[in-house]
């Protein structure tokens, strides 16, 4: 186990069934570091995220989160843990509620997590808008009036409300058309080298993934069959 890691996975297992989903996976993730999660379709990598994020909990392993294993813990343990480590998902459109407008959507993690007040929470919703590449008067709209890249913009100042540590990127830039993917991933790199946030970036694009992770493992049915660069 190193000291040092923002996470540290332990041999991971999660079944589905009769389906070992994940079966003993291990790797580790910096602060600051982007690890991709790399394989083709039902390799494993969204269980692998679910259980990192303790959305699905883990038949078997260790997730160990800022020094702090988590799979151990009860869902009150979680809940301040949980605002920092946040999931970002492939459908950006999914991801938020369509009657919402998006100063809302962004809102709506700091009026959960209590960090809202009327005097200065409007000013830190267009802060965060301003922040992912977003005129604050974007925040007026409702999601079928942006572009997917914009829409996937809204889902990352929603996770960033959260101020998070780590961010698991589940296919971010999968759905969007080629011509927004390269300012979506220049959006994250910026984040990252201003917040020191570790990304989990899960992605079957290796083009997508040579260019922009640190590291990356390779999944095939479950397993971790290699890692780039290698140990
Ligand atoms: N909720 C579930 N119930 C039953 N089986 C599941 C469930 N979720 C995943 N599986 C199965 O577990 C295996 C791994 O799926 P998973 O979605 O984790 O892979 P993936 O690599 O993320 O695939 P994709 O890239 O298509 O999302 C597959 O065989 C899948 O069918």
């Amino acid at each position: 186990m190193t000291d040092d890691a923002l996470l540290d996975v332990r041999d991971l297992v999660v079944r589905h069934g009769d389906v070992t989903a994940v079966d003993h996976v291990s790797f580790t993730l910096a602060a600051g570091e982007t690890l991709a999660l790399n394989g083709p379709s039902g390799c494993g990598k969204s269980s692998t995220a679910l259980a990192v994020l303790q959305l699905r909990r883990p038949d078997a392993g260790e997730v160990r989160f800022e020094g702090k294993e988590l799979t151990t813990l009860t869902e009150r343990e979680l809940r301040p843990i949980r605002p920092r480590m946040q999931p970002v998902l492939q459908d950006p459109y999914g991801s938020l509620s369509p009657r919402r407008r998006v100063r809302d959507a962004v809102a709506e993690p700091l009026k959960v997590q209590g960090r809202w007040s009327a005097d200065d929470g409007p000013a830190r919703v267009a802060e965060l808008l301003d922040r992912v590449g977003l005129d604050p008067s974007y925040g007026e709209r409702r999601p079928h009036e942006l572009s997917g890249g914009q829409c996937q913009r809204v889902g990352i100042a929603r996770a960033l409300a959260s101020e998070p540590r780590l961010l698991v990127l589940d296919e971010p830039v999968s759905a969007l058309d080629p011509s927004v993917r390269a300012g979506v991933l220049s959006l994250l790199a910026d984040l990252q080298d201003d917040l020191g946030l570790g990304y989990l970036f899960i992605c079957h694009d290796r083009a997508v993934v040579g260019h922009f992770a640190d590291r990356s493992v390779e999944m095939r049915e479950g397993r971790v069959i290699s890692s780039w660069p290698p140990r």
